[in-house]
């Protein structure tokens, strides 16, 4: 049985086929309505009301984005369109039709020098265009609607979709050794735990109804802590079991693998408001990745 009753009016989920609105879908049950492009586009303004009108939803969750983290420094507009002025957008749709809207942010708004987990309280300071875009929009969308929810999460990766989980199992299976950042700390999170998080929101709002404390900025990851290396290391030693070689994986530092946008050190965050207010407890990491990589290497393909 689905987190979310499966009765009520329709859930509109953006996002296409990306990694969360995959898990919302295959996760929501018979009320997600996922919509992508070509039909709704932030690059094209006017789909959002025509996709909002159609399916006239008693919530929206935004799981699109520009996730290119290297090709938004040199695309700022289209990263901004995507997660700053298309999000506020929608968020102002939602104000009008008086629906909650949740949406999602990133680690990557902050600087990585705190030396602890961050807490929602902390300053922002994103050092990249993707997350200064993801920062305005959070902004943009709490001025805009007042029932808005933003869930900033980190290091999402599935058994779908474009991510760090299934680079590396690909890089393993050709290359007998690898190399990984060793030097960049943070939460790896599963799609389909993020996914659970929102239907249980989702749940809990229809329950009690609206209240004005839930909305805000909650952090919602994995969670334990690890390194890229450690990340890539826990899915190829999964991914051993199942008879793939394992590649030797050496920890590098950040100045080692040189890219445009400047990933930050340490971007650690701390959930307790999002069990404190909607008592959602977040996976440990391993044992996430531990299913994803069993799912990738027995899921009928
Ligand atoms: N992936 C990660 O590691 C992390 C993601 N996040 C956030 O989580 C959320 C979900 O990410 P995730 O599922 O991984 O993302 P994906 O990259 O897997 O999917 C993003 C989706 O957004 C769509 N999209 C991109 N640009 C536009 C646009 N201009 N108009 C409409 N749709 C667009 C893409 O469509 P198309 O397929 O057509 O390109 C794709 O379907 C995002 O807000 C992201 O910023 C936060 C932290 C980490
Ligand atoms: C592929 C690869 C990457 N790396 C490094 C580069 C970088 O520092 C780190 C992560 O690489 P990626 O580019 O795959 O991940 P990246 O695109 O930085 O992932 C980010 O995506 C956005 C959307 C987010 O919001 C973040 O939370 C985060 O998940 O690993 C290696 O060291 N070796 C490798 O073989």
């Amino acid at each position: 049985m689905s987190i979310l009753s499966e009765t009520g009016g329709p859930v509109l989920v953006t996002g296409g086929k990306g990694q969360l609105a995959t898990s919302l879908v295959n996760l929501g049950g018979p009320r997600i309505r996922c919509v992508g492009r070509p039909n709704f586009d932030f690059d094209r303004p006017e789909t959002l009301k025509t996709t909002l009108d159609a399916i006239k939803p008693v919530a929206v969750v935004n799981a699109a984005a520009w996730t290119a983290v290297d090709l938004a420094e040199s695309e700022p507009e289209a990263a901004a369109r995507a997660n700053t002025t298309g999000p506020e957008l929608l968020a102002r749709l939602c104000a009008e039709r008086g629906i909650p809207f949740i949406h999602v942010s990133t680690d990557y708004v902050f600087a990585g020098d705190k030396g602890a987990p961050y807490l929602e309280t902390d300053p922002v300071s994103p050092q990249t265009v993707y997350g200064s875009t993801k920062a305005e929009g959070e902004q943009r969308i709490l001025a805009a609607d007042p029932r808005s929810i933003i869930l900033r999460t980190s290091w999402v990766y599935s058994a779908h979709g474009k991510n760090f989980v299934r680079t590396m199992l690909n890089a393993g299976a050709k290359n007998p050794a690898l190399k990984v950042v060793g030097d960049q700390r943070g939460n790896p999170t599963c799609s389909d735990d993020l996914a659970r998080a929102i239907l249980s929101i989702l749940a809990t709002i229809e329950k009690t109804g609206w209240k004005d404390e839930y909305a805000g900025i909650y952090h919602a990851c994995g969670t334990g802590e690890t390194t890229w290396h450690g990340l890539a290391e826990a899915a190829l030693q999964k991914a051993s079991e199942y008879g793939q070689a394992k590649p030797t994986i050496t920890a590098i530092r950040t100045e080692d693998w040189p890219t445009p946008a400047k990933r930050p050190a340490d971007s650690r965050m701390d959930n307790s408001k999002l069990a404190r207010v909607f008592g959602v407890q977040m996976p440990q990491w391993q044992e996430s990745v531990n299913k994803v990589v069993h799912h990738i290497f027995t899921a009928p393909s």
